[in-house]
């Protein structure tokens, strides 16, 4: 037996960080999907391992059952509720993740493998199982890899221990039910918690459930735009890390309470403007290129605010530059640091233009790609492999 999930990445138009703080902030599900296949072993098979692939990345860990249990066994076995892993709990996981000596130059990793272990022990118990993760997406850019991550393995996960209602005959990509879609999302969320430190939500509410959102203090508003949005995303490929600049945001704002709670509010502004404004209907050409230059400010806002909490970096910086000399506004993506960069396409812009800004782009060593945003968000597929 067999089950499949599939949960798209993201890109967030405004109010990253600041949404950590209880700001509204918009984003849309991007059409590149982390995959994570889970197996129950036929009884040929090894039958008392835990086997997590990481296929993109050629690497596997395995764990003993009995090792698993004697690390956990008083900690979890099939929890039914969505809960958060205990500072003791993680204590064991971390020496769990230990074992596997994962290599130091890919040692981001181990944060992920722990939510697994988190998600793994407690959604479905101690039962041998094989989980091959594979994905379109950039590790560590922005593009919320780590939230599309624990959505398609707790999609997985959950379809597999039968605590929701699927259709198992069906063969095809299936979406949940809107309460199971909940329940699928608080079990991301966790692990997004063990990654993250402190996320906000906003990445595994939007792999949940798709499409475009405003998003404040847990709450979310599924939202659609009226104009067509075209956002260039550029890779600066600068490694970073979205735990560390979470805290480094949270540390500015324990030392200037006051001016970052001004910053916060200014964001909270200008996500809301841009929900409106995205929202509102378009009469015709002129209005579509009005629109468009006032979303471009509004990003340029938001960027200038994201340099106040400190999250941008050299690489952004040529990204904005190169994109301005084309007369193109760019403002960054997910927690910043390095990471992916968006340029608004305005949709008369010519295609010779477009060409010209990536191939400078590319020049300076970046990767540049336009993908689909606000498309579905988790599916589930039912497979017999063996
Ligand atoms: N496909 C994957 N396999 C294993 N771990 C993953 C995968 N995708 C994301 N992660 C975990 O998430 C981390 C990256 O998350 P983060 O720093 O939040 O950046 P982002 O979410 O923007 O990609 C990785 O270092 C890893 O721990
Ligand atoms: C910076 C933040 O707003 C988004 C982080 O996104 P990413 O992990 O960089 O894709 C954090 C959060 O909302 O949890
Ligand atoms: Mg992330």
């Amino acid at each position: 037996m067999e089950v499949k999930a599939r949960a798209p990445g993201k890109i967030i138009l405004a109010g990253e960080h600041a949404v950590v703080h209880g700001s509204t902030a918009v984003a849309a599900s991007v059409d590149l999907y982390t995959t994570a296949s889970v197996r129950l072993p036929s009884s040929s098979d090894k039958d008392d391992l835990v086997i997590l692939q990481l296929k993109d990345l050629a690497l596997e860990f395995s764990w003993s059952i009995s090792r698993i249990k004697e690390a956990l066994g008083v900690f979890v076995g099939a929890i039914s509720t969505p809960t958060s892993c205990p500072a003791e709990c993680l204590k064991s996981i971390v020496s769990l993740v230990e074992d596997q000596n994962i290599p130091e130059a890919k040692i981001g990793l181990a944060s992920g493998v722990s939510a697994f272990l988190w998600l793994y022990s407690s959604i479905l118990g101690f039962v041998p199982v094989d989980v091959v993760i594979t994905s379109e997406l950039p590790l560590g850019s922005g593009l919320g890899s780590s939230a599309a991550f624990c959505v398609s393995l707790s999609a997985a996960l959950l379809a597999l221990s039968g605590s929701v209602n699927v259709d198992r005959e069906y063969r095809g990509w299936m979406v949940y039910k809107e309460d199971e879609l909940d329940l699928l999302n608080k079990w991301a969320f966790e692990g997004e918690k063990i990654i993250h430190g402190k996320p906000s939500g906003i990445d595994n509410t939007v792999s949940t459930y798709g499409s475009m959102i405003k998003f404040k203090s847990g709450s979310l508003t599924l939202i659609k735009s009226s104009m067509p949005l075209k956002m260039l995303i550029t890779n600066t490929k600068v490694g970073r890390n979205t735990k560390a600049l979470v805290a480094g945001v949270s540390e500015r704002a324990i030392r200037h309470p006051d001016a970052m709670n001004s910053v916060f509010n200014a964001v909270n502004s200008i996500s809301n403007e841009l929900s409106i404004l995205i929202q509102s209907p378009v009469d015709d050409e002129v209005c579509l290129t009005e629109k468009e230059e006032k979303l471009a400010e509004l990003m340029e806002m938001n960027q200038g605010l994201l340099q106040c909490m400190g999250v941008s970096h050299a690489s952004i910086e040529t990204v904005l530059r190169t994109s301005l000399k084309y007369k193109l506004v760019s403002k960054l993506t997910g927690a910043g640091g390095g990471g992916c960069v968006l340029t608004l396409l305005p949709n008369l812009l010519s295609g010779k233009v477009v060409d010209e800004v990536i191939a400078e782009l590319q020049s300076c060593g970046f990767e540049c790609f336009i993908a689909g945003i606000g498309g579905k968000g988790a599916e589930i597929s039912f497979g017999d492999l063996s």
